[in-house]
């Protein structure tokens, strides 16, 4: 027997539940809060970040590729705008840049993304992969995580000043502007899942989207605890072979 489909309030209810796996509760933003990180783990975590920072407007391309509707390729286009600017704004990559330089890393150092490790690589390649290939609807979907970020970027925006003053306060400006962004993207991706993923389901299949966001949120933490909390990058111990 097929299971009739939830509400959009019990539907939607589901997918804000998602966020007790969101990646704010993995032990390295655990610490991060807390004020533990040295600035090496927290100049690792940037100089990571910094290539989510720099796919997220080419996996919305992709998604525009995808999608024939006019409408909402108006309103998506915003999202790249977003983070690459424009004649009148610097744009999020910029701004996570000037984070970076706040945090002691220079800007050739984040752009060669010398420091990206290859987990991460990986995690943030296997979400612009999904958009690639998935129906526009799905990739929609799979940004549905940002209903989870505005409290981790509050987060930081509370406690950094105080935990890691070394860090100077006008490179947080990436957190504050997300904070608008992110509200208004959150609006719309969750109106075209409700609106899209309507038997159970599909409703299942949606949730099961978010998780795999999940764990690729999870998995780019994952690969800087074992670099940076545990020490053991990538071939640590290893002889480079001649070249
Ligand atoms: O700092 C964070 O924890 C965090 C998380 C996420 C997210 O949940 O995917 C995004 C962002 N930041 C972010 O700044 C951002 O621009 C963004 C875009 C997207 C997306 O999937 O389209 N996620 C996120």
């Amino acid at each position: 027997m097929t299971e009739p489909a939830w509400s959009p309030e019990e539907f939607e209810a589901r997918l804000r539940g998602l966020g007790s796996l969101y990646h704010i509760h993995h032990p390295y933003h655990v610490r991060m809060h807390e004020g533990t990180l040295s600035r090496e783990q927290i100049q690792g975590w940037v100089a990571n970040r910094y290539y989510y920072q720099i796919s997220i407007p080419r996996k919305d391309a992709a998604l525009l590729a995808n999608c024939p509707d006019r409408d909402t390729r108006r309103r998506w286009l915003q999202r790249i705008v977003d983070h690459d600017g424009n004649a009148d704004q610097e744009g999020g990559i910029e701004a996570w840049t000037r984070l970076g330089i706040a945090c002691g890393l220079d800007r050739s150092t984040l752009e060669s993304q010398r420091m990206v490790l290859p987990g991460v690589r990986f995690a943030v390649d296997a979400y612009v992969n999904f958009v690639r290939t998935a129906p526009w609807q799905d990739a929609v979907c799979s940004s549905l995580t940002e209903l989870f970020a505005p409290t981790i970027h509050r987060q930081r925006l509370a406690g950094w000043p105080d935990r890691y003053p070394w860090i100077e306060a006008d490179g947080l400006q990436y957190f504050r502007n997300r904070l608008t962004e992110a509200h208004r993207d959150v609006q719309h991706g969750l109106a075209v899942t409700l609106a899209h993923f309507r038997s159970r389901a599909e409703q299942q299949r949606a949730l099961a989207i978010v998780r795999f966001k999940l764990e690729v949120l999870w998995c780019m933490c994952d690969a800087m605890w074992t670099a940076y909390i545990d020490g053991c990058p990538p071939f640590h111990g290893c002889t480079e072979p001649a070249p």
